[in-house]
């Protein structure tokens, strides 16, 4: 399948569930045993961290592979340990591609054309992993610069069967000190909504949704069911579920009347929840990775009961 929807959604259908997991490691929240394994083979900081995150995501990975479509490497907490992280980030791609997961890397790239198409050939492997050294299935985009420089990602994305989200109406406090700015009666996100889902419709491939999408936060759930609408084509990534605050109820009008159309990331609410209620009490600390598995259950069943994703069941 060489279409990045077509392979996104039977990986959704197959889970019955459209729950994402990010993988945002923080090396002051890692099991202790984890820390002391990488510490006894490695000398300088960034190596033990490095490794350290890589044990914690493989391990991470062993465990929502069966149950999630996709998973979210933050590319973010790996370049903060140079070489060694980035390594550690292509290892985990790779590993998680290899247990049958759609990835999806957060690197929130962007630039003019031509160094935009470096940025997508680094990432986008689509459905060919020996395409991109880092071999994702899908990159996150900033479309700051213009609509011209999301041409080469979407050109190397449809070449490689890749796909891209690209930044719409982000979760953050203060989405909206640029993004709600109105021009002719239109916000900013708005018009970037227009764009992005008109690429989205000349990627469609046989399907209705294209390789092309769109990051809308899930603490704004009233702009992200109007997005929903003003985008029928662009499938959504929406951050936002668990540790930002919102919940399965604000995430509901992110999906089509089949339960498809969007992915619900939860990031550390299902890497630490051994750290928080109702895990905390239940699980030693050395279970953290039955929390991991509990707490993914648990929003599995979370979406599936307050959402359309439910039909997928
Ligand atoms: O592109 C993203 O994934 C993203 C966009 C956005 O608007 N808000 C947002 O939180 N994210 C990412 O989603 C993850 C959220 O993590 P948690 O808040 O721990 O679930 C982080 O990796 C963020 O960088």
């Amino acid at each position: 399948m060489h279409h990045f929807s077509d392979r996104l959604n039977a990986a959704i259908r197959s889970k019955k569930t459209p729950a994402l997991v990010g993988l945002d490691p923080r090396f002051d929240w890692l099991p202790e045993e984890i820390v002391s394994a990488a510490e006894a083979k490695h000398s300088s900081k960034a190596e033990i961290v490095a490794a350290a995150f890589e044990e914690f995501c493989f391990r991470m990975i062993d465990v929502v592979a069966p149950l999630v479509p996709a998973v979210k490497p933050q590319a973010a907490f790996f370049e903060e340990w140079g070489p060694a992280g980035c390594l550690a980030l292509q290892r985990v791609i790779k590993r998680a591609r290899e247990a049958g997961l759609v990835v999806i890397c957060d690197a929130k790239r962007g630039d003019i054309g031509s160094t935009a198409e470096a940025y997508a050939r680094a990432y986008l492997a689509g459905a060919d992993p020996e395409s991109a050294i880092w071999a994702a299935d899908c990159l996150t985009v900033n479309p700051y610069l213009g609509s011209d420089t999301l041409q080469p990602f979407v050109k190397v994305a449809v070449e490689r069967g890749a796909g891209i989200y690209v930044l719409v109406r982000t979760s953050n406090p203060g989405a909206g000190t640029f993004q709600d700015r109105k021009t002719d009666g239109h916000t900013l996100y708005e018009c970037v909504a227009a764009v992005v889902n008109d690429l989205a419709l000349n990627t469609t491939g046989n399907g209705h949704y294209g390789a092309i999408g769109a990051v809308v936060g899930a603490t704004y759930p009233e702009e992200l069911t109007q997005l929903r609408e003003l985008m029928p084509h662009t499938p959504l990534l929406v951050p936002g579920y668990g540790s930002q605050g919102a919940g399965a109820g604000d995430v509901a009008g992110a999906f089509d009347a089949e339960g498809l159309g969007a992915i619900i990331n939860s990031s550390r609410g299902i890497n630490f929840a051994i750290r928080k209620e109702p895990y905390f009490e239940k699980f030693a600390p050395e279970e953290w990775e039955q929390a991991v598995e509990a707490a993914t259950h648990d929003m599995i069943a979370d979406l599936a009961e307050h959402t359309p994703a439910g039909k997928l069941q």
